[in-house]
């Protein structure tokens, strides 16, 4: 079976419980694709019995769900040194190799078991040196930390430790609205929203027919990449081609994305508040291109109540780059794609929109009914981490 750890121990009791009961749900859910695995939770940790499936594959799983600190696959044996001995010998022998170090590291939960923790080391680490070959003891730096636990409910051995990705289960933190567009680093904010225990849905807003349904697919498929860590993700497509044709023709071009940016957040707002999101959450990170100012974020800004987080702001674009590789993002982000904001590009774009003159340019929009609009005819649609069972709804 496997050992799961999970972190964050200074939660308080309630949302402990809450933590723990979310993380199994999210566990489950994740192991649903593999038939026969059961999850049990016990003191702290919970056990994955493999029954038969394949270890590696459900390691790698569980190293994609927030809130999971290291996995071991483990061996029970009963309170018993006679079978502890040969345990762990079962698992050294695969390791006896030339220059292949152990170390025996007993915990001793369980007072009423009749060894020291010392005299466990002593005594297993005696019976795996003489019945094999090759290996030796290095007890600063082994190769292979044998760790014995002996608990009340039996001894558990285990040489292997897979880190997970630390976190907060998703489902603990509330809902963010994620702005996702065909780029590096939305998918990449999403990610960071998301380890932080939050559920996300996706917003995107799609000019058709300048933006292509290939770029539309394109965001679908990275709405099904952060569903591997995220569990089934609402995507919402906005259609935008109205607004910005509007905005095209009433605004000065300098300010044209300036006034799309801040449709794009009235709208994000109205979605979030139908599903219950508290915040929007958005790949924006400062003084990249002319629309991250401080300044162009204040006029956006403006437009909204709800908190707008940027889980993106202090970090380079070499770093985005490298996390969208390890999480799966990138190669889907670098295809070629038109995104709305790439259609209609002013040949000076303010990078410091003044708010008055930001207003002005919208004196002429009816924002409202523009807005109200755009949200009637949003398509919602849920992408989970098993693409067979995709749907589409529409909803009003
Ligand atoms: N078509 C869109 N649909 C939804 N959100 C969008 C769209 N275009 C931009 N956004 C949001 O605005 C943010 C800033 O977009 P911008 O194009 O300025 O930056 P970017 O650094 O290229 O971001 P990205 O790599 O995510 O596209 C994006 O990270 C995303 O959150």
């Amino acid at each position: 079976m496997l050992l799961v750890r999970y972190g964050e121990l200074a939660l308080k009791k309630r949302n402990r419980r809450m933590f723990e009961e979310r993380l199994l749900h999210n566990i489950r859910q994740k192991l649903d694709p593999f038939s026969g695995v059961t999850v049990q939770q016990t003191f702290g940790r919970m056990f994955v019995h493999l029954n038969g499936a394949d270890a590696v594959s459900i390691t790698q799983a569980l190293q994609q769900v927030f809130g999971i600190v290291s996995v071991s696959p483990v061996v029970r044996t009963e309170l018993d040194i006679g079978e502890v001995k040969g345990a762990a010998l079962a698992l050294m022998e695969k390791h006896d190799m030339p220059n292949v170090t152990f170390k025996v590291e007993t915990q001793r939960a369980n007072k009423q078991f009749p060894l020291t923790s010392q005299e466990v080391n002593r005594e297993v680490g005696a019976h795996v040196l003489r019945n094999t070959r090759h290996l030796k003891v290095d007890v600063h730096e082994p190769d292979y930390p044998l760790t014995v636990e002996i608990r009340p409910q039996g001894v558990f051995l285990y040489t292997e430790r897979f880190p997970g990705l630390g976190g907060l289960p998703v489902g603990t933190s509330g809902k963010v609205m994620l702005l996702l567009s065909g780029g590096i680093d939305s998918p990449v904010a999403g990610y960071f929203t998301m380890k932080r225990g939050v559920e996300i849905e996706a917003v995107h807003f799609h000019s058709y027919p300048y933006t292509s349904e290939r770029s539309l697919k394109k965001v679908e498929d990275l709405t099904r990449q952060l569903a591997v860590y995220g569990g089934p993700i609402h995507l919402h497509v906005v259609p935008f081609t109205e607004i910005q044709t509007n905005i095209r023709e009433q605004c000065e071009e300098s300010f044209t994305i300036t006034v799309m940016r801040r449709f794009m957040f009235r709208i994000a707002q109205q979605l979030a508040e139908k599903r219950g999101a508290l915040a929007l959450s958005t790949g924006e990170s400062l003084g990249q291109v002319a629309s991250q100012t401080l300044e162009s974020m204040r006029a956006i800004n403006e437009v909204v109540q709800l908190p707008v987080l940027r889980p993106l702001i202090g970090m380079d674009k070499q770093e985005i780059i490298g996390v969208s590789k390890e999480i799966g993002t990138y190669e889907t982000s670098i295809l070629p794609y038109e995104d709305c904001c790439t259609v209609f590009v002013p040949k000076s774009p303010q990078t410091r929109p003044n708010l008055e003159r930001t207003r002005q340019n919208e004196a002429n929009l009816d924002v409202e009914e523009l807005v109200n609009d755009a949200v009637q005819h949003t398509e919602m649609k849920t992408f989970t981490l098993d693409d067979k069972r995709e749907f589409a709804s529409y909803f009003d």
